[in-house]
């Protein structure tokens, strides 16, 4: 079980008064909380090493990188929109093109050829092949559909709907594209700055400072009595949706004192107890890096007081009603009674929420099979 890489987060602990669990106990206890290797990268995979140093090498080296977009492939994007094509079994996934074949579209739709070179970096296939994202918005939306075969759909929608593993390639992409597009100007001196080909960086091109993607630190996290679990909503939030409870890191703080704050702030509630989940690249509203923690409060202290110019609304939802909404396929429609809809799959508040539900199953599993239970 791969899991030491993460032992420094999950043994600084958290609170003053948190409860420190021994060694031996955190151990089995993560081995429940975290066991799916989908939290982690591919590190223990055949050809990793290779990958990562060969994509190093693409941002450093402009002449590799521009062969490597050759011979690559390429997400479209228009106007920050992903386009997505309709496999045979009539699910969606991003179309991954071939540089060569949108090179040909671009070309009849009247666009020159220097458009390609605007590609960003952003994963790496098996033998090598370079990934890229690529935004056509100067083109016609239409016009691309049709010569590609698929649509562009809004990329929140695309998370919904999206099972596919390129899911966070195309959130990867999006944050990259509209970083591109809104840093043209070096903040200092007010000229332009130029990308490097692989668009992990821009450089002002009169004083040559380098400026890298940027990424606000976003706590999340799930707060449990132990029964229940607490989920909030806010008012842009699909139907029926409840969240696990987030918050922008202030400057200064650490994780924990984030987490307390914002649980403090939004609900009015102290935490007794942090653990370390996952973290998850998000690209909404601009960037984050989404630290994913599960958290409890005394079941003696659960009175919510609400901050309603945060959230429409929070509550606390038992594991009946957690497990319910969890086999939901469809979102609920207007009209519906109002049933619970949690977020998707690819968030990382949907792997919070699945596994405190295995933690309270396994739980019950205990109690149930206790001596003297019956
Ligand atoms: N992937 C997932 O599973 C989930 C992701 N999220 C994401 O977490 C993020 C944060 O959650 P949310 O509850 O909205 O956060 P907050 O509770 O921190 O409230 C958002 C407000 O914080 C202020 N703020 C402070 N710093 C920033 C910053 N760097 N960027 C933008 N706003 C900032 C803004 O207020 P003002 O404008 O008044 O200054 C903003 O309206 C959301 O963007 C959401 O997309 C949320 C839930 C699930
Ligand atoms: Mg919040």
């Amino acid at each position: 079980m791969p899991v030491p890489r993460f032992k420094s987060l999950f043994t600084a602990s958290v609170l003053p008064n948190a409860q420190r669990l021994g060694c031996g106990a955190m151990w089995s206890r993560l081995r429940t909380i975290l066991p799916s290797p989908n939290c982690l990268p591919p590190r223990w995979c055949s050809g990793f090493v290779s990958r990562m140093r060969y994509m190093n090498r693409l941002k450093e080296d402009d002449t590799a990188c521009l062969s490597a977009l050759h011979n690559g492939q390429i997400f479209l994007f228009h106007h920050l929109s992903p386009l997505l094509q309709c496999t045979q079994r009539g699910t969606l996934r991003p179309a991954a093109l071939a540089t060569s074949d949108v090179q040909s579209v671009l070309e009849r739709l009247g666009s020159d050829g220097s458009l390609v070179k605007k590609s960003v970096l952003v994963s790496c296939l098996e033998q090598n092949q370079a990934q890229f994202c690529l935004d056509v918005g100067e083109l016609d939306q239409v016009s691309v559909e049709e010569a590609c075969e698929g649509k562009f759909l809004d990329l929140r929608k695309s998370l919904f709907l999206l099972t596919t593993a390129e899911a966070p390639i195309l959130a990867k992409g999006q944050a990259l594209l509209r970083w591109h597009q809104t840093s043209r100007f070096c903040s200092a001196t007010g000229q332009l700055t130029h990308r490097n080909q692989a668009g992990s960086q821009r450089a002002c091109s009169s004083n040559g400072i380098i400026y890298y993607p940027k990424m606000s630190p976003v706590v999340i996290v799930l707060v449990s009595d132990g029964r229940r679990c607490l989920l909030g909503r806010q008012p842009a939030f699909p139907l029926g949706m409840y969240s696990a409870l987030a918050g922008f890191c202030d400057m200064g703080e650490s994780l924990e004192e984030a987490l307390c704050r914002e649980v403090a702030e939004e609900v009015g509630l102290e935490l007794q107890s942090i653990t370390y989940s996952s973290s998850q690249h998000w690209p909404f509203p601009h960037s984050s890096l989404m630290l994913g923690c599960h958290a409890t409060v005394s079941p003696a202290h659960t009175q919510l007081q609400v901050d309603h110019a945060e959230l429409e609304n929070a509550r606390w939802f038992s594991l009946e009603e957690i497990t319910s909404a969890l086999k939901l396929q469809t979102p609920p429609q207007r009209g519906d009674s109002p049933a619970l809809w949690l977020p998707p799959k690819q968030a990382v508040a949907h792997r919070l929420i699945t596994e405190w539900t295995k933690q309270q199953l396994l739980k019950d599993t205990d109690q149930n099979q206790r001596p003297g239970s019956c």
